[in-house]
């Protein structure tokens, strides 16, 4: 308790929790939460809409539900039929499902469809103080604006679809300090690899990570959204990062941003948000932000990275057995002999894109450094923006054409190379850099290989045609 207030100080996210209890649990049952906005994509959706049409019950509140296609659709000849017949029934059965129970959506071809990640945030939608959920585990991505944001599983979008509301089980704080400057040609998606490769990808369980520290305030809106974004990757429920005049600035005058008084009342409040001085979190991690490196995995879990200007591990370099055996099979998946350096592997395919880093920051930094320079021999290039709203901004400036004259393909937006749930897949043994979150054992094709890197070393890789950062050209 403070003693003059007499109120306990609480942590960002307890304050968001807090203020969206309907009703509390009692007895350690979960608390029963408000929901300001629900996120819908063709993938997770279906069942949900069965569920309520089952029921003969309307969707509760249309006004705070948006559906975007992003995982399904091509990123090329998007105007025909999709060949594949999941992927064609799972994008018009979303059609038909909007339509009968009234959800807005953003179909193919519309300007504002994208990664339903990049969608939200670009539309104004995500703000600083919200409670944010879509039946997918990247939601995480809008806690970079102070909201308390959640993926969740398929019954439960038909139980917010119903009612507005989630039970939530009672949760964990840790704190993520990060703490100095970063380098040049270092990144938010190398402060996120080398926090999930310093607290394991168990290590968030049960919490909602706050990213807090000097380097955090420092990054833009992009940046603070790609480290959200994998929370998710350390097994964390979210991840959050406070709001400040960062944030403001990036929602003023978006489409759905509250105006005049509305807008001043809004920043009054998210001022409020905050953690406390005094709050206590469960655990602190620090990180130190001047001796980060660009990160690269080698291995087929997001926690098995390292720093690009180290080799590959050797199995018995990890001291647990588990981790060892963990080890070999990753090294065997991915074709590699331990004590390589990383920065002679060379890549088949580069992947600029996914909800991770496929924003306008995100395509901007890799157009710096590819322009005047051609791909390397044998290296596919895909650049894959987040929303068609990128897409646009994107060639406004002439990125595109950036892009073309190097050698890479410019597509249109969705979830792409990112899973192989769509066209944009690696072929059997391929190995790809890319900008992505996960590199699952076939994640982005079967038999294919990840490497995940920012979108800086994506590009300096496609110069090069080996592992590279932008120092190493
Ligand atoms: C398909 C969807 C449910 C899934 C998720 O939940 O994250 C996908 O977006 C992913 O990145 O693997
Ligand atoms: S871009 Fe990748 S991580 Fe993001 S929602 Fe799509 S499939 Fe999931």
């Amino acid at each position: 308790m403070d003693g003059v207030t007499g109120i306990k100080p609480r942590t960002l996210a307890e304050k968001v929790w807090d203020a969206h209890t309907v009703v509390p649990g009692k007895g350690g049952k979960p608390d029963l939460l408000y929901i300001d906005l629900h996120l819908v994509h063709e993938v997770t959706s279906p069942q949900a809409f069965e569920g309520l049409r089952l029921e003969g019950r309307p969707l509760r509140r249309l006004d705070l539900t948006i559906a975007t296609e992003d995982h399904n659709t091509p990123t090329e000849n998007i105007f025909s039929t999709i060949a594949d017949i999941t992927s064609r029934t799972q994008i018009e059965t979303l059609r038909k499902n909007a339509e009968e129970f009234g959800v807005r959506i953003h179909s193919l071809g519309d300007a504002e469809q994208g990664i339903v990640h990049v969608v939200g945030p670009q539309l104004g939608l995500t703000m600083p103080g919200m409670t944010v959920v879509c039946g997918d585990s990247h939601t995480s991505t809008h806690g970079a604006f102070g909201a308390l944001a959640f993926g969740i599983g398929t019954s439960e979008v038909e139980h917010v679809m119903a009612t507005q509301t989630l039970p939530l089980a009672p949760f964990k704080t840790m704190a993520i300090n990060v703490e100095g400057t970063l380098k040049s040609g270092v990144t938010a998606k190398d402060i996120i690899l080398a926090v999930i490769a310093e607290i394991g990808t168990g290590g968030g369980q049960g919490y909602v990570l706050e990213y807090r520290g000097s380097a955090i305030r420092g990054l833009s809106m992009e940046g603070r959204m790609t480290i959200c974004n994998m929370s998710i990757e350390a097994g964390a429920r979210a991840g959050m990062v406070a709001p400040d005049e960062t944030t403001f600035e990036y929602v003023k005058g978006r489409p759905h941003a509250p105006t005049g008084e509305d807008w001043d009342a809004a920043v009054d409040y998210w001022k409020t948000l905050p953690t406390d001085e005094g709050a206590t979190f469960d655990r602190e991690v620090f990180i130190n932000a001047d001796e980060l490196e660009p990160f690269v995995t080698w291995g087929t879990n997001p926690g098995q990275g390292i720093p690009l200007s180290q080799s590959v591990p050797f199995p018995e370099d990890f001291g647990d057995e588990n981790e060892q055996k963990a080890a070999s099979r990753a090294l065997d998946y991915m074709g590699l002999t331990a004590g390589t350096p990383m920065k002679e592997i060379p890549v088949d395919v580069v992947f600029l894109g996914s909800c991770t880093n496929s924003r306008i920051e995100d395509l901007r930094a890799a157009a710096d450094i590819v322009k005047g320079h051609k791909v390397a021999d044998g290296v596919r290039m895909m650049v894959v923006p987040g929303s068609q709203k990128v897409r646009a901004q994107a060639e406004k400036e002439g990125l595109d054409q950036i892009f073309k004259d190097f050698g890479a393909d410019w597509r249109f937006a969705g979830c792409s190379m990112c899973l192989g749930m769509n066209p944009d897949q690696l072929a059997p043994g391929e190995r790809c850099a890319s900008t992505s979150n996960r590199n699952f054992e076939g994640r982005q094709g079967k038999g294919g290989r990840t490497h995940l890197v920012s979108p800086l070393v994506a590009a300096a890789t496609a110069i090069r045609g080996t592992l590279a950062s932008p120092a190493d050209l």
